[in-house]
């Protein structure tokens, strides 16, 4: 059985760009990602991601300026935990980027995402993002490069779509 793990994932818009972060160390190091981390029991999903984004790049967000925009599983041949992730994105934020411990963050236009140095499964879905489009992704990986299957879905709506699911 598997054991799911709950993820946040944020970014942030300014017109025709997107912030995203190399990150530093850890899981997915070296690779551009939006923000985002677990979320601790005593915060709501919202709150970890408002909490996320200012720890790795020091700009600040209201969780309520959060828009849930997609969700996202990852699996890993192998191995026991799936990662259950909650995408949003805001163009309302406050502050600077500043680089962390964690992450080094980089305005990119929407047009020159880093694809070749991301996670494979962005290629795929970013596109659904940057055309404002809410979607549903799973992935299945052997080790970290390689994508062995993969399913990928529009969705009209998030609450609905979360109604329709066992948890979370
Ligand atoms: N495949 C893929 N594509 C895009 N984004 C992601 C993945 N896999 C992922 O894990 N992610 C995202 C989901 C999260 O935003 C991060 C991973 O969180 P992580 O840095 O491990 O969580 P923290 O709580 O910050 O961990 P600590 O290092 O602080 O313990 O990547």
């Amino acid at each position: 059985m598997l054991v799911k793990k709950l993820f946040t994932l944020v970014f942030i818009n300014n017109e025709d760009q997107i912030l995203l972060g190399l990150k530093k160390r850890g899981f997915g190091v070296k690779k551009w990602n939006g923000f985002g981390g677990k979320v601790e029991p005593n915060e709501t999903i919202l709150e970890a991601a408002a909490r996320e984004l200012n720890e790795e790049c020091c700009v600040s967000v209201r969780p309520s300026d959060l828009k849930n925009i997609a969700h996202l599983e990852f699996t890993f041949e192998g191995q026991p935990t799936l990662m259950d992730v909650r995408v949003f994105s805001t163009n309302v934020f406050e502050g600077n980027p500043k680089e962390t411990e964690e992450m080094l963050p980089k305005w990119f236009k929407n047009t020159e995402v880093p694809f070749d140095d991301m996670w494979p499964d962005d290629r795929i879905w970013f596109p659904y993002m940057l055309q404002g489009k809410k979607f549903f992704g799973k992935f299945h990986y052997e080790g970290f490069d390689k994508i062995l299957n993969y399913k990928i879905e529009e969705i009209d709506c998030m609450k609905t779509f979360y109604a329709g699911r066992k948890s979370t």
